[in-house]
């Protein structure tokens, strides 16, 4: 299988190529760029000095690809996808451009025009363990969000149990610096962020409409979140820590038994035992998601928190997961990585 990586200098591209060099069904890997064409990928990245020492080509030139990865910045794939499709190529893309189904959405949240309907169409939306089946079917794959992946793994066992108020949901989410991407800017500076915590875009992510379209389409009725993202000084990993009011009385032990039944046949997804709280750390450079979670019987709420590497099963692990269920293969293919600690 050749594949290409669109936008690989990026974090999300670096992190598909350290996946892919090393997936036994992948034969080549062609690495574009729009701004660095004729460098060497060890150029831009000199941790890859005599492992990866190919220039960077143009994607109008691309050929042979069976499919190709986009992780580039908003706007590129709802332009680039539709020639990409012409070519023959299959598409994954980690960018929001293809997630949301209805166009206006997009350009609400995203401020930029939409991809062109029938592709919006043609997506699949790649949760991979929720979705396998479309999955498996597609041409053009749209991978989840960081803070949606964290979010709605943690959420999904409970929402198909109807046995919560839908309108109660708030999601609580801490992202790691690596989440905003390589371009350097003040939001993202050493002196800014070291020893300091953040919250931002509240009531204004574009991580919302993604949640409650996915949240909606499984309760059957449109769902209402309150949704609030922050910066952590470190690198990689995302917690959503959410809170739900419960509708049925229901222990702590009974409902971890239920997210462990739920998630029996994904090996990715690992719900912890009562009492073992989830830690970023635990699934730092594997594609594991990790879920805690804990009824507090005083406020009839449960908590749940679910941890994810949002480069891994956030971005890249997610979509070389996909890229194995859209070609048949064992989900687990070149991702069965121990987790890096400490
Ligand atoms: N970082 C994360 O944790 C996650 C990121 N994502 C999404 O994945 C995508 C990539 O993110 P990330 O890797 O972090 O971002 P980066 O900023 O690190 O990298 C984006 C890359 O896109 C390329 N690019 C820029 N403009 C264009 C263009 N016009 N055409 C083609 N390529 C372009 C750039 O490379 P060059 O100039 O060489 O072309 C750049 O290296 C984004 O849409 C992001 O929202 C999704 C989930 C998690
Ligand atoms: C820490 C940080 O800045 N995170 C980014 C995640 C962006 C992202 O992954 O964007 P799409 O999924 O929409 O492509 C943010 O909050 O915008």
């Amino acid at each position: 299988m050749n594949i290409g990586i669109v936008g690989s200098t990026g974090y999300g591209g670096i992190e598909l190529y350290r996946l892919l060099v090393n997936h036994p069904y992948t034969d080549k890997c062609i690495l574009y760029t729009s701004s660095q064409g004729g460098n060497l990928y060890s150029d831009v990245y000199p941790h890859l000095n005599s492992i990866e020492d190919e220039p960077l080509r143009n994607v109008d030139e691309a050929e042979g690809i069976d499919i190709m990865f986009i992780a580039a910045p908003p706007g590129v794939s709802a332009e680039l996808t539709p020639k990409l499709l012409n070519k023959g190529f299959k598409v994954i893309d980690l960018s929001g451009d293809l997630r949301l189904k209805n166009g206006s959405d997009y350009e609400r949240w995203y401020k930029r025009p939409p991809a062109p309907e029938e592709i919006l169409e043609q997506a699949v939306y790649g949760l991979s363990e929720l979705n396998r089946v479309n999955i498996t079917e597609t041409k053009v794959l749209s991978n989840p969000g960081c803070y949606p992946t964290a979010s709605l793994l943690g959420l999904a066992p409970l929402i198909h149990q109807h046995a919560i108020d839908p309108a109660s949901i708030i999601i609580d989410a801490k992202s790691g610096i690596s989440g905003a991407g390589r371009k350097a800017g003040l939001g993202t500076h050493y002196s800014e962020l070291n020893e300091n915590f953040k919250v931002y875009k509240i009531g204004e992510h574009q991580h919302i409409p993604e949640i409650e379209q996915q949240l909606g389409q499984w309760m059957g009725e449109p769902v209402t979140i309150s949704f609030t993202p922050h910066l952590v000084p470190m690198t990689r990993g995302i917690m959503a820590t959410m809170y739900v009011t419960l509708t049925e009385g229901i222990s702590t032990e009974m409902l971890i038994e239920s997210y462990q039944s739920f998630y029996e046949q994904a090996p990715f997804v690992r719900v912890r035992k009562p009492g073992s709280e989830p830690q970023t750390k635990e699934v730092a450079g594997s594609n594991f998601c990790d879920i805690g979670l804990k009824v507090d019987e005083r406020t009839g709420r449960v908590v749940i928190a679910s941890v994810i590497d949002n480069l891994m099963k956030g971005a890249a692990g997610q979509a070389v997961q996909n890229y194995n269920l859209m070609n048949g293969w064992d989900e687990q293919t070149g991702l069965r990585l121990v987790p890096v600690y400490p």
